[in-house]
């Protein structure tokens, strides 16, 4: 396929006698915004955390080309830091010279006011904002969110898909996770992930 970013083939993965996954075969291009909808408990953060490397598959294989980001659906943040301690601390593990896309992010996604805050105090909403910085700002080739507007309001669940829609336009890959069959029609591909396999949906044109 044209400048696949991640290969996918014959993953499969239980948990002791229930095989959650029987066999997933995908490919995400650059340049593609794609998406995973499916019931709930239909596998669909199995799969995502085997993409991202944290879990490890019982068979096939994840080929992928370029850097990673990961949005978790359980943020991994510290209770005792605030905002900009977690840009200052993920600027290190990336290795980044700057925090400019960070701080880009941060206005974006409009919880500037709370760069002091430590993340304790901070909303659902908040907190999934700074996961999602987190998983953007060293400007990933290849992003992998998991339900990552849970907790927002609607005007900043429109601002993530237009988001996501331009990291699309600038050439990244995205694979967006969801249970939602609307968001279908914000997507290029959409795969349902039913019966422990993924098939693609019929997109309906205008
Ligand atoms: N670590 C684990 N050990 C045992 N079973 C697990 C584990 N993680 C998930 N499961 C089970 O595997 C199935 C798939 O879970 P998963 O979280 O991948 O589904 P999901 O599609 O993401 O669901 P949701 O939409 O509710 O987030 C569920 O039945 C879940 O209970």
């Amino acid at each position: 396929m044209r400048n696949a970013t991640l290969s996918v083939a014959d993953v499969q993965k239980a948990y002791g006698s229930r095989q959650v996954l029987e066999r997933v075969d995908f490919t995400l291009s650059a340049g593609e915004l794609a998406g995973i909808v499916g019931e709930n408990g239909a596998g669909k953060s199995t799969l995502l955390r085997i993409l991202a490397g944290e879990l490890k598959p019982d068979h096939g294989w994840v080929i992928q080309r370029g850097l990673l980001g990961y949005c978790p659906q359980q943020t991994v943040l510290n209770d005792a830091l605030t905002v900009q301690q977690h840009l200052r601390y993920f600027q290190q593990a990336y290795q980044l010279p700057e925090l400019t896309r960070a701080e880009e992010l941060v206005e974006r996604l409009g919880y500037g006011q709370y760069r002091k805050t430590r993340v304790r105090a901070l909303s659902g909403g908040t907190r999934q904002k700074l996961n999602l910085t987190i998983a953007l700002m060293h400007d990933p080739a290849i992003v992998l969110l998991d339900e990552p507007y849970q907790g927002f309001d609607w005007e900043t669940y429109l601002h993530f898909w237009e988001l996501a829609a331009e990291l699309r336009d600038q050439g990244r890959s995205l694979l967006v996770i969801s249970h939602l069959s609307h968001d279908i029609e914000r997507l290029d591909t959409a795969y349902r992930l039913a019966g422990g396999v993924v098939k693609p949906m019929v997109l309906e044109t205008t």
